[in-house]
């Protein structure tokens, strides 16, 4: 009943899917993702349905999985094959983010670690790590400290030759570290570094923590599991690690820019902590990066399930009948619960690809050994916009997932939905790799640090350049809703900027230190001034990006995805452009919302289609609700027969049990 009227919505489209996804996502990106699922499908370890495995089930496949894609030499470093690890690491982080936690963990975090901080004397190990001749882990997070990472108490001291570990306290003991429980047999910690009774600060060390052949760990070190988790995390080993004593060679530092002479002297190059701190930052922008296409995938996975299932769903009609009902998507409320997503998913691939592109650009320039005022502002800028929309896309991941669920009905709450499992899957993205509203704080705090050149301000990636003019408030709307959109994004994030910075001007004035006025200068101001210049910017890349593509057709199509999405998110801040001045009376408001209506209904005949456009494979999607046959009652009725004939044990004690009752009972 339901698969022609997925087609029938699929014939409204004025535009061919196909060409549309090889012009967002490339032709070369689009045929080795194709490539990888083929390779999956041919192997029965990746067959999945949707029965929910134990902890131990769990982390068995994943163990089995990870195997099969080393054996097959799928993983490469991405700076020797960038297009191939783009296409593995898109692939599996949409098939299930515990078995590409279970690679990215050991090759991109614990590997990436060594390589940018270790020397020469650790050529040996990065040849095993890249040959996966052993298994990483990364220890930077502690029981007693997350974000405040400069204050992680784990100490190793130089002591007759070696470094001795410990952990002074429980708030000492590392904790959350992915592959750490049972596999990893080496591991990057962060201490203290203590030589000749002074603290030189954190630094990075890779030791060895089991033996490979029995597992066993080493003396002084105690590894444990830290417990159930939701969703794909179950199947992630997040481990504990206590140090008591446990001794390791000199090597073991990390030792790019400062080292220990074998007589028990610190050395450095770097001349302050901050300098230090400057080299990582461009390092810690990756992880953010690849976290951004986390939100991405998920907004993708909401809007293709609950999309294709809202043309399964019929409910009401304006007729009495059922062969009246119609299907839920005819809904304009369903239409703007779910079309925002479609244009999110699209919206943040576009922008992620863009920061990617420049970010490798920067990256090439510091692998040179660049050192430059511009590659240092480069580093700069590439960490504040990072830091600001790692938050805006998890966000809006986790939320499209949610909105999905409840969009799907009761139906939506199954398993075989998949949608409360990716919730799940997705939530800690919003904490790792910087919890989200601290690291917003690194974007709100570069932005300030700008106003005093305002003017002047002329940055790489020129996110930042349109803060040397003061913008203009509301005249009227034109007909480009995106341009429109951009000039209140524009006087929002100057006027936030400002409001901010003369805050905390006034906090400084009245005699409070610099750690107060941060802190009470976030809510309302800070906290907004950082999503209104990612969400600028955003938008801006995007615009770019349609502007440049040439089938008129395709820009059409992808002019209502950006005009839906730019809207969308403007009205967020309804209220604090009217708090800050841009528009008064109603007439704003209104006419924002009714182009916000219009833009809904305008991706609707489009939005079949568009889902074609970025929905993974069946095979990956996996959901019942979701396939790309539109027969989502077939799909949830073969589910439900699989549980017709089983009897559970204790129906017997429930049988005794009623009779008992009955034998019992004075009737
Ligand atoms: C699934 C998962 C996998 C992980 N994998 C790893 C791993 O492999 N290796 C590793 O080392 N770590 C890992 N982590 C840990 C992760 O990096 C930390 O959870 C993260 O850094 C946040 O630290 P925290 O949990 O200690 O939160 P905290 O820093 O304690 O923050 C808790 C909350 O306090 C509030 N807060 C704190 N400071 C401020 C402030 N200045 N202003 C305003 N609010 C504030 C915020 O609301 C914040 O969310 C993982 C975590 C998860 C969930």
């Amino acid at each position: 009943m339901s698969a022609p009227l997925i087609d029938k919505y699929r014939k409204m489209a004025s535009f061919d899917w196909k060409k549309l996804k090889a012009v967002v996502e490339g032709e070369e990106h689009v045929r080795l993702k194709a490539e990888v699922v083929a390779k999956m499908k041919s192997e029965p370890i990746f067959h999945r349905d949707y029965r929910v495995l134990s902890r131990e089930e769990q982390r068995e496949v994943v163990h089995q999985r990870w195997k099969k894609i080393v054996e097959w030499g799928l993983f490469k470093d991405p700076y020797s094959d960038l297009e191939n690890f783009k296409a593995l690491t898109e692939t599996l982080e949409a098939y299930d983010q515990g078995t590409s936690a279970r690679l990215f963990l050991h090759g991109n975090v614990f590997g990436a670690a060594v390589k940018s901080m270790g020397t020469e004397r650790h050529k040996e190990l990065v040849e095993k790590i890249e040959n996966n001749e052993i298994v990483g882990a990364f220890c930077l997070t502690e029981i007693g400290h997350g974000s405040n990472t400069a204050e992680v108490q784990t100490t190793a001291t130089f002591d007759d030759g070696q470094l001795v570990f410990n952990c002074p306290s429980i708030g000492a003991i590392k904790c959350w570290a992915g592959n750490l429980s049972h596999s990893a047999t080496h591991v990057v910690v962060y201490a203290q570094l203590h030589v000749g009774g002074k603290n030189e600060g954190l630094h990075g060390f890779v030791i060895q923590v089991r033996c490979p052949k029995t597992f066993q760990t080493f003396p002084g070190i105690t590894i444990g599991d830290m417990g159930s988790k939701p969703g794909c995390w179950q199947g992630v080993e997040n481990g504990w690690m206590e140090f008591k004593n446990h001794r390791a060679p000199l090597s073991a530092l990390l030792n790019k820019g400062c080292d220990i002479t074998p007589d028990g002297k610190y050395v450095t190059s770097f001349k302050s902590a901050s300098e230090k701190q400057s080299v990582s930052l461009g390092t810690l922008s990756v992880g953010r990066l690849g976290i951004i296409a986390k939100g991405m995938m998920a907004c993708t996975f909401a809007s293709t399930i609950a999309i294709r299932y809202s043309v399964a769903r019929r409910q009401f009609g304006p007729e009495k009948g059922a062969e009246n009902e119609i299907p839920v998507l005819e809904y304009p409320l369903q239409q703007y619960r779910l079309f925002p997503y479609l244009s999110a998913a699209i919206c943040i691939r576009i922008f992620q690809k863009t920061f990617v592109e420049k970010f490798t650009e920067y990256m090439m320039r510091v692998m040179v050994g660049e050192k430059s005022e511009e590659l240092s502002e480069f580093s700069k800028e590439v960490h504040a916009l990072s830091s600001g929309a790692k938050p805006v896309a998890t966000w809006l991941g986790v939320e499209s997932l949610g909105e999905a669920r409840k969009a799907c009905g009761g139906h939506g709450f199954l398993h075989m939905s998949r949608l409360n499992t990716l919730r799940d899957d997705n939530d800690p993205s919003q904490t790792f790799e910087g919890e989200n509203f601290m690291i917003l704080q690194q974007t709100s705090n570069i932005l300030l640090g700008k106003v005093a050149s305002i003017g002047l301000i002329n940055t790489p990636m020129s996110t930042m350049t349109f803060l040397n003019s003061k913008p203009s408030k509301f005249s009227s709307w034109t007909s480009d809703p995106v341009n429109d959109a951009l000039s209140a994004y524009r006087y929002l994030t100057y006027h936030l900027l400002q409001t901010t910075s003369s805050e905390a001007n006034k906090l400084k004035q009245s005699g409070k230190n610099s750690f107060e006025v941060r802190n009470e200068i976030q809510v309302h101001r800070a906290v907004n001034l950082s999503i209104a210049y990612t969400e600028h910017t955003m938008i801006d890349w995007v615009q770019k990006f349609v502007e440049d593509v040439e089938d008129v057709t395709l820009k059409g199509v992808l002019q209502k995805v950006l005009n839906l999405f730019s809207l969308f998110l403007l009205e967020r801040h309804l209220a604090t452009l009217y708090i800050t001045g841009y528009a008064s009376g109603g007439k704003f408001g209104e006419e924002l919302r009714e182009k916000l209506r219009k833009a809904v209904a305008d991706v609707k005949p489009e939005s079949m289609a568009l889902v074609d456009s970025i929905a993974p494979d069946d095979f990956i999607l996996n959901s019942a609700l979701g396939a790309s046959d539109g027969k989502a009652y077939d799909h949830i009725m073969e589910e439900f027969r699989k549980y017709t004939n089983e009897q559970p044990r204790w129906v017997c004690d429930l049988a005794q049990f009623l009779q008992k009752r009955s034998q019992s009972s004075k009737l």
